[in-house]
This record gives structure tokens, sequence and C-alpha cells, in this order.
């Protein structure tokens, strides 16, 4: 069928299962297609196809919930409601989210991006739904990797509890990103190969339900019998036991199996979880053979061959030169120990991992518990380098905060990804960090200028023993500048002068430093000399040097690839106002109050005016102000 004619899962209700296998394969050809040219998270998706088809064929969305948990396996829902036409666009500027987003449809009842989410909001909806006294299904889909995150625990037990109707799917198909970790891991692996546990539970008590009521003896053993039977299976005893019932484990590739346990479950009273089976990236041979997480997630690759478009002689990712640093620098100290929530690939870890096998711990997504691991080593003498997302430090911010800072600890935290990320968007822009640290006693923040400079900054946040220091570090590739052979420290809360000027400073520290010194230059052929600063520690801040340029009552633009609110610019302000320079002129450049949405970071940037266009402008308006200069 032509997919690009959807408008509505509806279609689904008439098809067989034979017709349903056809629209499988055709949904893969097409993903397979589509995704060699655009990227995206090709493996979660060719994983479920048919549980997609299956959910939407047995229930009625928008009526019934569909919850996707992380959302980047949504790509299917979104080809069977209506949106296969736009997937040229996807995950680009102003074109189709790579995750659900209400306003692209009726049948997005649940945003998501970051992990762990889903079981929380179905059983807000459950309790609604109650309340309003409403009909309707409420199907939350979480992987087995999510189901590792923190919250989807504290929603198991509530929802256990309160016993509302709900059907989660477990879509488990063994892998995070990287393989899955953790027991309840191996709790599922035992659930995979304990087979059928509610058929052989059934159908035993059909037969108790035949043996005549003679001598209770053959009733009690048969009674036994079935409940040894549960406590070989674990699965049925973790879930059922939290108060669901299991239902499982189903072939997640197989439509007879798949709609018969939906039917069975849709009859049952309480929360059921149903285990589904499924492999990831299914279909496509790279894919389904990656035993590491590549294909979770890609850019545009050659569909034939399975080789993935890489540009050619780029400098090393950001996340390798941290990550590599700590590596060297662990063979020489070994109170060095990495964790990272989930992010082994992504995170370039796998390097450390092989080298130093008992010195690497992937805790899976729980970023509130890698977070207070890290201070757990702390007060044992340990030096641990948290290697976390900008985006998901937002997880343990408490953690950060109560367990980290407070008790002043040394802790190493490589804030990844720092600034706009472009293609995952708004749930994954990497801007808060700033923010939300800033307050954060006793914490260093820092950001380095180029990949020469970051070495020297990991090398410093190693050696640091005061408390804890973050350095923040965006995704992507380096600048490929010449790297020192010795590693060096850098003296906390010093800045650098980059680039000399008497007429204007602007502080900027990061991805916006280049803009900056392109502004710089265009002044001064205006005849405007703008001192440029590399404010690579946003805190504490040079308080020296911020003095001096105050004293002289230079005007300052700030410069960040961060929420203005709270951001380093405010720390600027604020530092004005407590020293009493209320004559300094003081203006910000940064993100403002709103959520960025997906896109090519240069359009992103554009969009909010944080350009090297709008320096200038800002900085003609800034000196003619001040000197009173016609340029
Ligand atoms: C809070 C949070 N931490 C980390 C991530 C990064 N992440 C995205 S998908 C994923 C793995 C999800 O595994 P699973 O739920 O099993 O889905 P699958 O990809 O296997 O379909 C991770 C760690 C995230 N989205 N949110
Ligand atoms: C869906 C999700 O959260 C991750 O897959 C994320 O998209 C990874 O981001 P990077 O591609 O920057 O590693
Ligand atoms: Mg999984």
């Amino acid at each position: 069928m032509d997919l690009l004619s959807i408008k509505d899962p509806s279609f689904l209700k008439k098809m067989t299962n034979a017709q349903l296998e056809a629209l499988s394969e055709e949904i893969r050809t097409f993903l397979i297609e589509q995704l060699s040219k655009t990227g995206g998270h090709i493996g979660p998706n060719l994983g479920v196809v048919e549980l997609t088809i299956a959910l939407h064929k047995e229930f009625n969305s928008p009526k019934d919930k569909l919850l996707w948990d992380v959302g980047h396996q949504s790509y299917v829902h979104k080809i069977l409601t209506g949106r296969a036409c736009q997937f040229d666009t996807l995950r680009q500027y102003k074109g189709l989210c790579g995750f659900p987003k209400m306003i692209e449809s009726k049948h997005d009842v649940w945003e998501t991006g970051h992990s762990s989410t889903s079981l929380s909001a179905a059983m807000g909806m459950a309790i609604a739904r109650d309340l309003k006294k409403e009909k309707s299904y409420i199907v939350p889909i979480i992987g087995d990797g999510a189901l590792t995150g923190g919250m989807a625990l504290e929603a198991l037990n509530h929802i256990g509890h309160e016993k509302k109707d709900m059907i989660v799917v477990l879509n488990d198909n063994e892998m995070s990103i990287a393989p899955n970790v953790g027991a309840l891991h191996s709790i599922l692996g035992r659930m995979r190969t304990a087979g059928k546990y509610n058929y052989v539970k059934d159908e035993l008590e059909v037969l108790l339900k035949k043996i005549p009521a003679v001598g209770g003896k053959l009733a009690q053993t048969a009674e036994r019998v079935k409940d040894s039977l549960k406590y070989l299976v674990v699965s049925g005893m973790f879930f059922e036991e939290l108060g669901f019932t299991y239902l499982g484990p189903v072939d997640g590739h197989n439509f007879e199996e798949l709609s018969e346990n939906l039917k069975y479950a849709k009859k049952t009273k309480g929360p059921v979880l149903l285990h589904v089976i499924t492999k990831k990236g299914k279909g496509y041979d790279p894919a389904e053979t990656d035993a590491v997480g590549t294909w979770h997630g890609t850019g545009p690759y050659k569909m034939e061959t399975g080789d993935i478009i890489k540009e050619l002689n780029a400098p090393p990712a950001w996340s390798a030169l941290v990550s590599e640093t700590v590596r060297r620098l662990a063979r020489e100290d070994d109170r060095i120990v990495a964790i990272t929530p989930a992010m082994p690939v992504g995170s370039k870890l796998l390097g450390f991992a092989s080298e130093f096998p008992d010195r690497m711990f992937d805790v899976g997504i729980a970023e509130q518990h890698a977070t207070t691991v890290a201070a757990g080593l702390a007060t044992q003498g340990m030096k641990p380098f948290l290697a976390i997302y900008s985006t998901f430090l937002q997880r343990a911010y408490d953690q950060m905060l109560h367990d980290i800072c407070r008790q002043n600890l040394n802790v190493f935290v490589g804030i990844d990804r720092a600034g706009l990320v472009g293609a995952d968007g708004e749930t994954h822009q990497g801007v808060f960090d700033i923010s939300f640290l800033r307050s954060m006693p006793n914490l260093v923040l820092m950001m380095p200028k180029d990949e020469n400079e970051g070495q020297h900054m990991v090398n410093t946040a190693i050696q640091y023993d005061d408390g804890p220091i973050a350095m923040r570090f965006p995704r992507g590739n380096g600048l490929g500048v010449k790297m020192d052979d010795e590693l060096k420290t850098i003296p906390i809360g010093t800045w650098e002068v980059i680039r000399e000027g008497n007429d204007a400073v602007i502080l900027t520290f990061g991805t916006t430093i280049p803009m900056a010194l392109e502004a710089a230059e265009a002044m001064a052929e205006k005849g405007i000399q703008v001192r440029v600063v590399n404010a690579r520690f946003i805190k504490p801040l040079d308080e020296v040097m911020l003095s001096e340029i105050m004293s002289a009552n230079l005007p300052i633009l700030t410069i960040e690839e961060a929420v203005l609110q709270g951001g380093f610019g405010s720390a600027v302000l604020e530092f004005a106002e407590e020293q009493g320079y209320t004559q300094t002129y003081i203006k910000r450049m940064g993100i403002p109050d709103e959520f960025i949405e997906h896109g090519s970071v240069s359009k992103l940037l554009a969009d909010i005016h944080l350009t090297t266009e709008a320096a200038i402008e800002n900085l003609t308006k800034m000196t003619y102000k001040v000197t009173k200069k016609a340029y």
C-alpha cells in the first residue's frame, strides 16, 4: 500500500495477519530507505514495526492512549497516524520531530525524549479517566532500558498499589543504547527463557477445576505444582508481586501472539504487564546484528553497505577527547573511576572500559543513582568521573546539590552535549546546566575554548581536590587545533584575553568564541577595538579581570550558547551590582526564555539571533551609546 496515503490507523482493523505482514515489510523498507537519507533512530524503530501495528489495530487511538517511552521508537506510530509524507524532513529545521509531539498529531498524547516518564504519565491519565468515569485503555510502551530508570520503578510501585486498569507493554529487546545492564535485566532474561508462564498457569487452573473434589490430596498437590511453577518463573513473581498481571513473554514480531495477548489484556482487570520480546534493528542486517549500539541512532548511511556516512578527516569528537584524556590519566592515578548512566557509546567510554574494566560502571538509565554513586566514591578518596549529557544531568539536580556540592566532594562531572544539540531538539538541548548549576555552592564550572584547552581542563579537574568540578563541552567534534604533548593545569577562576581592545569587551566561552572574534574583527574595520575574553570559568568568575574591565567603564557584551535566565551573563550583572559598578553598560546574548526545537544548530542560532551579525549590531549600539562617537 502507499504509506504516504495513510491518514489514520483505522484501516488496520479489517486487515488480516497476512496483510499486516506485508504492511510490516513495506514500513521496514520505507524506514531503511528514508533514514539512510536523514539519519535517525533506525534500530529502535525497526524493532517495533509489528508491535506498533498490532497496538494501533487493537486499540482506538487517540481515545485509547498510546504513550511511547523515550519516544525515539515512535516513527512507525507516526507513519500509521498520517505523517509518512513528512519523513524527508525528519529531525530537521521546522520538520518532523524525532519524538512524539502533540502539535503534530492528536495521536501523540504524551511527549517524550527523556526516558522512563511514560508509566507515571499513564498513571496520571488513568486516575483522571476514573475520576471522570470515562472508558478508555491506557497503554504505555516502555523499553527494557527505560525500565531501569528510577521513575519507572516509582511508577510500577504506585500503579501496582492503586490497581488501576492499565496495560503496560514492556518492549524487551535486551538493549538499551548499548546492551542493557542490571539485575532487572537478568530477571527479564529469566522471563525470556521461562516460556509462557501464564498459559501453563491457566491450563493448570482449568485442570484443577476438573479434579473431582475427592481426596483433597490430589487437588492440594496440583495447587502446589502451580505455586511452585510460579516461583520457578521469576517473571510472574516479580511483576505479580508488584500487583500486575504478567503476560508473556510474547513474540513481538508475531501478529497472532500479539493480538491474542492484547485481547487477553483488555479483558483483565487491574494493571497488566505484557512482556513483548523484539529484536532491535530487525530487518536490516547491520542494525539487527549490532551488538554495541552503533545503530541505535545514526546519521545518514549507505543503505547497500551499511556504511555510516562520516565527515572525512574530522577532528576528534569532544566526547572522545575528554574520555580518552581521563583514560590517559587513569593509567597513573588509580583513584579514577568512570560512571555513565547508559551512555557508554555516546560518551566514548568503551576504550576506558576495555582498559579498566573494573573501574567503569554503566549504571543503566539512572542519572540520579549515577551521580550519588560518584558522591559515595569520592567520600572514600576515589576520583569519580561522571560522564553525563547536559540534558540528562537535569535528572540529577538534587544529587548534584544535596549529595555532591553540599558535602563538597571531589567529583569530576563531564557535562557532554552542552549547548544546542540540533536534531534531537527541545528535549535534548544542553542549555540549562549553567543556570541550574551556578547557584550550587562549592562547584567549579568551566568550558574550554578548544580541545587543547579541553585536555588541560580535564587534567585540572582530575588534579583538583578542593571539591566538585564540572567541565561542559559541546556535541560533535573539536576545532582541529594543535594539541600540547604535556598536560597542564589551569588556575581555577582565571580568564584569558584572546584579543586586545579598549573600546568594548566581549565575555564568552566555548562554542561562541569564534563568533565573538568575527564580530570583533568587523568592529575593528570601523575603528572600534573590542577585547575578546575567554571566560572559561563560569564559576567562579575571574573577579580580578572583571573588576579591571568595570573600573575602566568598558561596555560589556556577554555571549553564551545557554539560556540567559540565570546564565553566565546574569552572573556578570550580579557582580556589577554587588560591586557597585552600576555605570557599566552590560548587554547579554544567549538563548531566550523558550524551548528550542530540532534543526541544524546554525539555523537555530540564527532564529534566536545568536549570531555574529547580532553581536556586531549590539557592539555598535553599545559603543556609540557610551563613547558617543559617530561611526
Ligand atoms: C533520562 C534519559 N537518559 C538517557 C537517555 C538516552 N537514551 C535514549 S534511548 C536510550 C535507551 C533506551 O532503551 P530502551 O528503553 O530499551 O529502548 P530501545 O532503544 O531498546 O527500543 C537511552 C539511554 C534518555 N533519552 N533519557
Ligand atoms: C533518544 C536519545 O535520547 C538518545 O539516543 C540520544 O538521541 C543520543 O544523543 P547523541 O546522538 O547526541 O548521542
Ligand atoms: Mg531496549
